[in-house]
């Protein structure tokens, strides 16, 4: 049988890549490694890349795999899950890899202005409804930017039409520079060895025969972002009013 919440959390608080801190202290005293990750912690200048609702962590930890000479850190606000990338890496002795417990909201309490060279955003719920909860909006983009290095990269992988196509249009409408995408990247021969790596969603959607679509572009600087004007069709087999259970863990 697999540990229980409170165990994970337990392993959690004595691992030395793992950082939980309450809202209040953050408030109250800051993160005192902002700004300071690389000599504080990952103790090199190499570029650091942040995988945002990392869940298990399985892009964090393959990515720190394929690429010694980066730093990655998975984020999320769900601790039991990122127990299992937390375990993994620290089991191999992975120097490059950390994850940091928290609400993506909160991220510029934690890294300073150019800090992140990379973001990776991997399989978020698409929050049709809410276009401020969704991480590819322009609400995120304005957090993402203040993190990010001047020609930050960021990468969306999703089983979501919707969430493909509102990415595509919100980029375009701002100008963003487009460095990659498909909306099959299985079946275009397009996938390598970065985006071969399958996360725990991922593998879900692709048993109920979903094709997986990626995009990659430039967060450039801009003085003003603008929601994208356009109707998209919502993805048939996902629940917009969901319950806690998502239609994925119910089978729906
Ligand atoms: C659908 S799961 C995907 C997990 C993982 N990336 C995967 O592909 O298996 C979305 C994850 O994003 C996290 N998440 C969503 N919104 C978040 C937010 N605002 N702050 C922190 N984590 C968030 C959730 O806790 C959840 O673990």
């Amino acid at each position: 049988m697999g540990k229980n919440k409170l165990a994970k959390f337990d392993d959690m608080a004595g691992y030395p890549h793992v950082f939980q801190y309450p809202f209040a202290a953050l408030q109250e005293k800051g993160f005192d490694m902002k700004g300071q990750w690389h000599e504080r912690f990952f103790k090199n200048d190499h570029p650091i890349v942040l995988e945002l609702g990392c869940g298990k962590g399985e892009y964090t930890v393959g990515l720190g795999k394929l690429f010694p000479n980066k730093n990655f850190i998975g984020v999320d606000i769900k601790g039991a899950r990122m127990w299992t990338g937390a375990k993994e890496s620290l089991e191999a002795g992975m120097s490059n890899v950390a994850f940091l417990r928290t609400s993506i909201e909160l991220i510029s309490y934690f890294f300073a202005p150019g800090e992140v060279a990379e973001i990776w955003i991997t399989f978020p719920d698409p929050q049709m409804k809410k276009v401020n909860k969704r991480l590819t909006g322009t609400r995120f983009m304005k957090m993402y930017r203040e993190i990010l290095s001047g020609d930050g990269i960021i990468h969306l992988k999703t089983d979501s039409n919707f969430m493909y196509t509102y990415t595509c249009e919100m980029v375009k409408t701002n100008h963003y520079p487009v460095l990659f995408s498909t909306d099959d990247l299985y079946h275009s021969n397009l996938a390598d060895e970065i985006l071969s790596i399958k996360t725990y969603y991922e593998q879900q959607w692709l048993d109920r025969g979903l094709n997986i679509k990626y995009i990659k572009f430039v967060c450039e600087e801009r003085e003003r972002l603008v929601e994208p004007d356009v109707e998209i069709e919502l993805d048939p087999y996902r629940s917009f009013n969901r319950s806690k259970r998502s239609a994925l863990a119910s089978g729906k």
